[in-house]
């Protein structure tokens, strides 16, 4: 029963107020984030507390506040001291209230009358302020360009060098695409794609698409881009049961090509959503239609539901003020989040050239990190 419970956490907690709100923390917690110098390396951001060897009924004999520190001292003489304003930045309470990325979600007109300015390829490459607003619209929005960038695979990949380490994959580090069916993947082809992300189908998804039209001499052929966590919070709020759904049922993607001069048979298991239990965040989509495989492992009795969910998601995912569509020229290098941003593309006649890569998502965050960006955690 929740009131024993209550007491548990209480005898093992230590109850502070900070600013009016109540936090709670455990003591063993307390003792395993101790600062001091025995504690923790400073130099490297190291825990040194073997964790293993600290008594799990272990309370502080002494509790002192002084000031804005909390001094704690343990059975065996050891003190810890921690200002309250980091115990409030680290408590769970402080977490539960703080997305661990703001966002601002979008439609088509939300987009457009924010006027975010792309990149400029000069300044990109040459200041690290312009960089730093680059990686603050695409923390934002999922979406960031660069503009003025020459024309060639290695200028395409010296933009991309500037944010994040390459994510190679089976496609190459660097990958040119046209429509040759040279690998056996609907990419390959003038056909038009739905909105997806891409590599659904790996259990780490590529955080990062990037994309940079090298040349196109014909028709059609725009890039089509939605805003995956927007839907998704439709979806939220219209039908909370369905989102829980998406987010609790794992399914397959695969991706399986079998060609002369290409053998791949890669698959992965997870939900279309994914989101933080601690403050219900979306952090990732995982949608796409053309490599979602074999559908067994969903119980019998959930299946109708869960067609009724995706549907009910595709419905916010297709609705025409969610869309928006650009098309990539020469020069223009565009990011997309491929864990909220799903891309489609029209389909398309004449020679139609495009290079890019994958990036990992933990480089482009650490880059946003190092450079101060706020609103990341
Ligand atoms: C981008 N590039 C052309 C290299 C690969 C395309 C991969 C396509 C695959 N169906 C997926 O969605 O993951
Ligand atoms: O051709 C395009 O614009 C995009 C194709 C696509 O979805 C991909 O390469 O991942
Ligand atoms: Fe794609």
């Amino acid at each position: 029963d929740l009131s024993g419970w209550k007491r548990t956490l209480w005898f093992w907690s230590l109850r502070l107020n900070y600013r009016g709100a109540p936090m709670l923390f455990n003591y063993v917690w307390l003792r395993d984030h101790c600062r001091s110098a025995s504690s923790f390396n400073t130099a490297t951001n190291q825990r040194n507390v073997d964790t293993g060897s600290i008594d799990l009924s272990i309370r502080p004999v002494r509790t002192n506040l002084q000031g804005d520190n909390l001094i704690l001292t343990w059975p065996d003489g050891h003190t810890t001291e921690y200002s309250l304003a980091w115990l409030f930045e680290n408590s769970y309470e402080k977490q539960k209230q703080t997305p661990v990325q703001r966002r601002i979600l979008w439609n088509a007109d939300v987009y457009n009358k924010a006027h975010v300015q792309p990149a400029k390829w000069e300044k990109f490459m040459e200041t690290d302020d312009e960089l730093k607003k680059f990686l603050r619209n695409y923390l934002l929005y999922g979406i960031a360009f660069v503009d003025e960038v020459p024309n060639t695979v290695e200028a395409t990949e010296a933009v991309t060098q500037r944010a994040s380490l390459i994510r190679e994959t089976t496609y190459g580090k660097m990958w040119c695409f046209t429509s040759d069916f040279s690998r056996g993947d609907t990419a390959y082809s003038q056909l038009a794609l739905d909105r997806h992300t891409d590599t659904s189908y790996f259990h780490e998804p590529c955080g990062i698409q990037v994309f940079h039209c090298l040349k196109h001499e014909g028709t059609g052929g725009r890039t089509l881009l939605v805003d995956g966590f927007y839907a998704a919070e439709q979806l939220r709020q219209k039908s909370p049961e369905n989102f829980e759904l998406l987010a609790r049922v794992p399914i397959r993607h695969e991706y399986i090509e079998n060609t002369d001069s290409h053998k791949n048979h890669i698959t992965a298991i997870g939900p279309v959503l994914q989101a933080y239990p601690w403050n219900n965040e979306v952090y990732m989509m995982r949608y796409n239609n053309y490599d979602r495989s074999v559908m067994n492992t969903v119980p019998p009795d959930a299946v109708q539901r869960w067609y009724v969910a995706h549907r009910e998601l595709t419905a916010e995912l297709r609705r025409p003020e969610n869309e928006l569509w650009v098309k990539l020229t020469p020069g223009k290098v565009i990011f997309i989040d491929n864990w909220r941003v799903l891309h489609g593309r029209e389909s398309f006649t004449g020679l139609r050239q495009l290079c890019g890569c994958y990036l990992t998502r933990d480089d482009v965050l650490s880059t946003a990190r190092c450079l101060g960006l706020e609103g990341l955690s």
